[in-house]
């Protein structure tokens, strides 16, 4: 992702770039940038989060593993630091985001929800940062529609069998050679099925939603935000 970034940022009439580095100790380089895109690891971006706002930076970031607890501490690391903002993106696909948008637009009308998410047998992570925030907002989304719990009667299982639960909505990981990024949303209820499918063909697709993000994180109103739907005028 990181040599996508740097062929995107390049190519851009608008955007220059600073410099590219693959590991926290040539951090110095970056000083100077306005800002910082990190795709970098889950066990890698707080730290480099951190610096960045120590040193005045704006973040727009790509990189998975955000809970809430991360984002309490990130916004705890920010109030230390006032001017820089960061944009977390869990996925900077246009589609990707619409994907998740009519999820959380179904998911009140259907008893079950479950994510299927597949990628590349390199992802360090499971389940995906897509999923985490999809499952996330189907479970927000049904909350405030008063949803009874999923129907499950399953008492007998093989550890992972019925996947990871994310605030009670199971989701499915597949690392598949061949693959880049895919999920399907499935939703049922009584006599019919729907489901939302979402596929990144290639890396340079998530380039047009990292661009946006680099132009605007600066007039962003918080000092983090949490994927690209209000810079899409979605939220
Ligand atoms: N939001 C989105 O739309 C997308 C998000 N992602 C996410 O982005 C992340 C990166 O994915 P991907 O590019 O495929 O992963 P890669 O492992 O291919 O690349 C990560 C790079 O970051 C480098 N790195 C590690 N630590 C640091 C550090 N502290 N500072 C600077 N560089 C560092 C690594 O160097 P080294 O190899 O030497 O460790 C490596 O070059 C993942 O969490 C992935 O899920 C991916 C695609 C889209
Ligand atoms: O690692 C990847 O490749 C991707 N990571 C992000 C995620 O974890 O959701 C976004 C996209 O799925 C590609």
């Amino acid at each position: 992702m990181g040599s996508e970034v740097v062929t995107a940022v390049q190519a851009a009439a608008d955007t220059e770039l600073v410099a590219a580095i693959d590991d926290a100790a040539e951090r110095d380089k970056v000083r100077g940038a306005d800002v910082v895109v990190d795709f970098t690891h889950p066990g890698e971006v707080m730290g480099n989060l951190r610096w960045l706002a120590e040193n005045g930076i704006h973040a727009v970031v790509g990189t998975s593993g955000f809970d809430d607890a991360r984002i309490a501490e990130l916004r705890e690391v920010l109030a230390a630091n006032p001017g820089p903002n960061v944009l977390i993106a869990p996925n900077f696909g246009i589609a990707a985001v619409l994907m998740m948008n009519f999820a959380a637009k179904a998911a009140p009308y259907f008893e079950s929800t479950e994510i299927v998410e597949l990628h590349h047998p390199n992802k360090a992570d499971a389940p995906s940062g897509t999923a985490y925030r999809t499952a996330e907002l189907v479970a927000d989304a049904r909350q405030q529609a008063g949803a009874e719990p999923m129907p499950d009667a399953t008492t007998s299982e093989i550890p992972g069998a019925r996947g990871a639960e994310v605030e009670g909505v199971r989701v499915h990981a597949l690392r598949m050679t061949g693959m880049i990024a895919h999920q399907e949303v499935v939703f049922g209820t009584h006599g019919e099925t729907l489901r939302i499918r979402h596929d990144s063909m290639n890396r340079e697709s998530f380039m047009p939603g990292v661009l946006l993000g680099v132009r605007r994180v600066a007039e962003l109103p918080e000092r983090v935000t949490v994927g690209l739907e209000p810079l899409l005028g979605l939220d």
